[in-house]
């Protein structure tokens, strides 16, 4: 069986002491969580290790990093290093986020070595992939998320993608209160599966976690978690609120 995750983005949001409240609030909820799902928070950077300290000593849980430098060390200031998160005991490190890629220029070719070096130094990535309304309306969205998981992903060998999970966020739903129905969240999740058996086998593609992203909500997070292929999600807003993230984590 595959791995279930409920994944909590807080973008830029929270002071360190709103964070360590909700940290708190969240494991504190009394959750109960089946064996086969993860309950994945990721705050800001300055929050990693308070959130890891907070996080640890319950079963289930784990902490991501919403971001990682291109490089491995060296002469970038402000950058953050895929080592130096391995270093603290980030987990997870979500990438090629729709909007590190619009506002911070990250093209398929930089996730591509984001990827590996988070892979190199031992966590797991959690891929962002999503097409822009205009695709959508198009109806191109297959050729678009094809594309980018051909160029950031698929020149790993198939044992890494035990470390990978993706993540489906179309941007047209993030933010904006309008959820992809259950219906196109999972007519693309099975595209994206087809395409890791079609690149890869079917075994490789069966093991993937798949999330979806965009608007989920306490209210249609189980006819969304419901679906075949939807093995759980990558939440904005509703993470910030620690009985919603709750109710989220509660929906399979
Ligand atoms: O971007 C997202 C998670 O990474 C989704 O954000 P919202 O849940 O706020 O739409």
């Amino acid at each position: 069986m595959r791995k279930k995750i409920v994944a909590g983005n807080w973008k830029m949001n929270l002071t360190l002491s709103q964070g360590e409240q909700l940290l708190n609030d969240i494991v504190n909820a009394g959750l109960k969580l089946e064996d086969d799902v993860a309950v994945v928070v990721a705050p800001p950077f300055p929050y990693l290790q308070k959130a890891k300290s907070i996080l640890q000593h319950n079963p289930g849980f784990f902490v991501a990093a919403q971001n990682c430098a291109s490089e491995k060390s060296g002469a970038y200031t402000g950058e953050v290093s895929a080592e130096m998160l391995k270093s603290i005991g980030v987990d997870y490190v979500i990438l090629g986020h729709s909007e590190r890629r619009e506002y911070f220029n990250e093209s398929n070719e930089i996730l591509a070595k984001k990827v590996d070096l988070v892979l190199a130094n031992g966590m797991k990535a959690i891929f962002c992939c999503g097409e822009p309304l205009a695709v959508r309306q198009a109806e191109t969205q297959n050729e678009y998320v094809a594309k980018q998981l051909e160029e950031s992903l698929f020149h790993l060998p198939a044992e890494a993608l035990k470390d990978i999970v993706i993540a489906y966020e179309p941007i047209w739903a993030i933010g904006t209160g309008l959820t992809a129905s259950a219906q196109q969240a999972q007519d693309m999740h099975a595209f994206i599966r087809a395409q890791v058996a079609k690149k890869y086998d079917r075994e490789t593609a069966l093991r993937l976690t798949i999330l979806y992203g965009g608007s989920a909500k306490p209210g249609n997070a189980p006819e969304l978690f419901a679906c075949e292929d939807v093995d759980g999600g990558l939440i904005g807003g509703a993470s910030l609120v620690a009985k919603d993230f709750a109710a989220i984590a509660q929906s399979f």
